[in-house]
């Protein structure tokens, strides 16, 4: 049953996932712990977006086997999905238009919801029009909210000179709200502290702390592959499977967009650093 006293929550991920690691599953986990456990929220979805392939960064391999293999990735998990509309679009979007898009998505779905549930109201109790009304209006005001999960070297990210627009930031941070997950080498309460604009939005960000030093990452299991080193227990089982099956990850794939100059995400010239 649902807990009238708890905000609805759906997390969103977004990333290069190439490919997926446990830790990429883990980090949703951490974060409905933490959250749920203030008594405040109940995560009802998260949401795998994976960046699509004109974000250009180097070795990245093309979306269609990344997304695959964040599907086979949460195949058995009851919440974590994988959404590939960002990795369809022919140019990179930026990661605040992401989650506006999902953020319509959700309001949209709620809204088809509302009016399902307002014509079985009609039918049933034949209750006055205005009633429902202001029903649905209610409803609306306590519907999810979205909020983006990351590593803590995604918030880091936030203070490098143009890679972040400040009105993104203000949005990202102030409007929905962002869970960060601690990864070795990083202070996020420390960086929340010393740039202004995030310690403004400071009872929107819930930093979340991995207890297990856990410094999985996809580059470190690309790194391993391409040298015909084992990358079992670091990826799900049928992501090591999709892997050798494909031939993914070799010295060529890393390669891939070696020769761009200035990927999309590093082209702002009016953004400024965080504060
Ligand atoms: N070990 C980890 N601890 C905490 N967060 C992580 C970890 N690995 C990945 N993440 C987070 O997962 C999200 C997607 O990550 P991404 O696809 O860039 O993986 P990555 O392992 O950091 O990739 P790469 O090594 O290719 O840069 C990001 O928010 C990132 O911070
Ligand atoms: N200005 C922005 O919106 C911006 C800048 C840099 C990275 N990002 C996003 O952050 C994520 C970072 O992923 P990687 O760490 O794999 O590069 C990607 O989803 C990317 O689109 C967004």
């Amino acid at each position: 049953m649902e807990n009238p006293t708890t905000s609805k929550v759906v997390l969103l991920a977004c990333g290069s996932f190439n490919p997926i690691t446990n830790m990429h599953l883990r980090m949703f986990e951490l974060a409905r712990d933490h959250l749920e456990d203030t008594g405040q929220y109940s995560v009802i979805k998260g949401i795998i977006s994976p960046v699509g392939d004109a974000y250009k960064k180097k070795g990245l391999i093309e979306a269609s086997h990344r997304v695959e293999m964040a599907r086979l990735a949460t195949e058995s998990s009851e919440w974590i999905t994988v959404d590939s509309w960002e990795s369809q679009q022919s140019d990179w979007v930026e990661t605040s238009k992401v989650i506006r898009h999902h953020y319509e998505e959700l309001l949209a779905r709620e809204h088809n919801r509302d009016d399902v549930d307002t014509i079985k109201y009609t039918k049933k109790r034949r209750i006055e029009e205005n009633y429902i009304a202001s029903s649905v209006h209610h409803r609306k005001r306590d519907g999810p909210q979205l909020m983006l999960l990351c590593g803590a070297d995604v918030l880091e990210s936030f203070g490098i000179p143009n890679l972040w627009k400040q009105e993104d930031i203000a949005e990202i941070v102030g409007r929905y709200g962002l869970v960060c997950v601690t990864r070795s080498g990083g202070d996020p309460h420390k960086f929340i502290n010393q740039s202004d604009d995030l310690w403004k939005y400071r009872k929107n960000i819930h930093v979340v702390h991995e207890w297990v030093t856990n410094d999985i990452s996809a580059t470190h299991v690309r790194r391993a592959l391409r040298r015909g080193r084992s990358v079992r227990y670091l990826l799900p089982e049928s992501v090591v499977r999709y892997v050798q099956e494909h031939s993914l990850y070799s010295a060529e794939s890393e390669q891939k967009n070696a020769d761009v100059v200035l990927a999309p995400f590093q082209k702002y010239s009016d953004a400024s650093t965080s504060g």
